[in-house]
This record gives structure tokens, sequence and C-alpha cells, in this order.
């Protein structure tokens, strides 16, 4: 008989905060993959209304764009019929997902494994990259994003501390004490820009042999790596924390996250815009888009998360509109409409 694990395509789901560097890892694992001579597909899921993120992926790769929402909620039903497309048209070697920083990883476990009734798919792992002094930060605060913050790491199967190089030794030490608390089992590394050695995820040629809850179809048994059955309990948990409540859930952990996506109609001045962007408010944490500046006239992709800017220049592989995507809580759309035709 056929040993159905052996053709089911590995997925790996890729979880964190906004602006933790998802992304960053995204791209190394999908170079990896493409050293290996494996054919992988991508689904990315925005909050905002442009794939600002996508712009960077090699245009080879099969890519699901989910904008608009978030993965966890308001399209979760669409990443399954988005899942099975991408198998029918393109037959991937292995499945990477890229939620956004809003996502409740829980969610997203669910509507995978909802799939994996219909197509051949086998969650692997659940990797969340932790935003190391943000999560010092918001420690120190509480509130929803802290608590959005803990479930993603209380979910992950792999754990990456990014951000090092933002820390200080004892700093590090913190953040790695507070990810153990939360999640005592996932294997955890400190990184700078999500460096680490990928064959730590690499399980597709070895699935394990945990069964987790509603994942089968058939006598076809969908598997978890080694620990990862533990999700039932402290997920279980969070679940109830963040009132989530199975299904129908109220997405209560992060519906406190917003966004506004400005599309631009002429180029920036570069000594403006970046003097607006270190005027943002401090429930602005998240922004990213694509300008251009009027000096050079060149087009600029920028990045800005938790104070800092960055600016690369791009040449964009498709048409894409300037467009600049603000992230955050409870923000004032208006007064950040202001403050840009005022200052840019
Ligand atoms: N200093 C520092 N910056 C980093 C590191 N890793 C990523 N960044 C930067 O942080 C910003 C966000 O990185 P991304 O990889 O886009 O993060 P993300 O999690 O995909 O962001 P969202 O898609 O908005 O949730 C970018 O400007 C990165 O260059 C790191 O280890 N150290």
């Amino acid at each position: 008989m056929e040993n159905v694990q052996e053709r089911l395509i590995p997925v790996h789901l890729l979880s964190g905060f906004l602006g933790s560097g998802k992304t960053t890892l995204l791209n190394r694992l999908m170079d990896y993959y493409k050293a290996a001579d494996v054919k992988v597909a991508v689904v990315m899921n925005e909050l905002g209304e442009v794939n600002l993120d996508g712009q960077f992926v090699d245009q080879s790769v099969p890519m699901a764009e989910m904008l608009s929402g978030c993965i966890c909620c308001s399209i979760s039903g669409d990443l399954s019929m988005e899942l099975k497309s991408l198998i029918d048209e393109h037959q991937p070697d292995v499945i990477l997902i890229e939620a956004t920083g809003a996502a409740n990883p829980m969610e997203i476990m669910d509507a995978v494994t909802e799939t994996a009734m219909f197509a051949h798919i086998d969650l692997r792992s659940v990797i969340t990259v932790v935003d190391g002094p943000e999560l010092i930060s918001r420690s120190r605060r509480g509130g929803k994003t802290f608590r959005l913050m803990k479930d993603q790491i209380r979910c992950a199967t792999d754990l990456i501390v990014n951000k090092a190089d933002k820390l200080a030794p004892e700093e590090l030490v913190e953040v790695q004490q507070l990810v153990r608390e939360l999640n005592s089992y996932a294997p955890l590394e400190a990184t700078v820009r999500c460096v680490t050695d990928l064959s730590r995820f690499d399980r597709d040629a070895k699935p394990a042999g945990v069964k987790p809850q509603a994942a089968k179809s058939g006598d076809e048994e969908q598997s978890l790596p080694d620990g990862a059955h533990v999700h039932d309990e402290s997920c279980g948990h969070a679940h109830g924390q963040c009132g989530h409540g199975g299904h129908g859930h109220s997405h209560a952990s992060h519906d406190h996250v917003m966004t506004w996506t400005h599309y631009l109609d002429k180029p920036v001045n570069s000594h403006s815009f970046e003097a607006f962007m270190k005027g943002l408010p401090d429930n602005v944490y998240r922004a990213k888009g694509i300008v251009t500046f009027e000096e050079t006239g060149s087009r600029y992709m920028f990045q800005y998360a938790y104070r800092e800017l960055e600016c690369t220049r791009i040449t964009p592989q498709a048409p894409v509109n300037d467009v600049a995507v603000f992230i955050g809580e409870h923000f004032r759309k208006d007064e950040l409409l202001s403050a840009i035709h005022a200052q840019w």
C-alpha cells in the first residue's frame, strides 16, 4: 500500500507580530528551497490593499496573495481555496504561508487542517518570529498586543527571537526567559535578520508521527513535529483567553489592530518624508510602502517598524502604485492624511 505521508505537501506557517521579521525569514526559506531544487509555493497575507512584501518575491515562485484582511478571521475560508488552487495549478513540493502580524496562528492552523481534509497537505510547523525588543517593551505595558504576541509564541513549534542586534545581553536573556515561560517545548534560537540554520525547519523528508486533532481524511494521518501535540493544551487555553471560543470566534485578540492604505499621486521630498515618519505617533507601529523621491525620481520601498525607518531602492517587477500602508492601534486616519498633505 502507498505511504500517504510520503506524498503529503508540507506546509509551514510563519507567524509573529507586525514587523518582527516574517518576510525576512520567508525570503531566506525561499532561497533555501530554491538552492535545494525544491518547488515552493507561497501564500502571503497583508492587512493592507497591496502586497508590498511580494515585490521582492521571485516571480517564478507561485504565490497566492490574500489582501485587505487577516487570514485568521475575515478571509480564513479563502485560505482553503487558495491552498487548493495553488496545489492544483502548481503541484508544489512545499508551501509557506506568511500570516499578517495581527494573526492568531490558531485560527490559521484550523483553516490549514480543514483544508487537509480535501487536499493532501500536512501542517509541519508553526514558526513564530518574535521581535525581541518589542516583546520586552510590550511585556512591561501589557495590553491586547502583548496578549496576541503571547498567543503567537504559545502556538509555535519553532521559535526565533529576532532583532538580537537591538538587545543588550541581559535583555536577550530576559526575552528568552519570557518566551520560555510561554512555550517550553519549541526549539528557540536568537537571530539577527533571521539568519539561522534553515535545515532545522526542514522536516519535509521525515514527517513526524504525532497526530493533531481534526486533521484526518480517510486513513490519511496529518502530522506535526514532535511536541506539537502540546498545542491541544497550550493553544486550547490561548483560544479561550483571547476570546476566540472555537468557531464563530470574536477575534478579540487583534481587533484593536487597524490599517490604512494611502495611495500617492506624486513624488515626495525625501527629507519631508523622513521627518514625517520620524514624527509618527506611537500608536502607528508599522508602516510600509513604495514612494518616489522627487530629488532623484527613483522609487523606494520603505519599511518602518517601531520607530526605525529603512528605505531600499527598487525596480518593481510588476506595475504598482506609490502607496503607504500604516498599521497600528486606534490611530486617527484623518490626522495622518492632513499631516501627509501638509508635509509631503
Ligand atoms: N535591526 C534589525 N532589523 C530587522 C531584523 N530583521 C528584520 N528587520 C527589519 O525589520 C523590518 C520588518 O521586517 P519584515 O521581515 O518585513 O517583518 P514582517 O514580520 O514581515 O512585517 P509585517 O509583514 O508587517 O508583519 C524591516 O525593515 C527589516 O529590514 C533584525 O534582526 N534586526
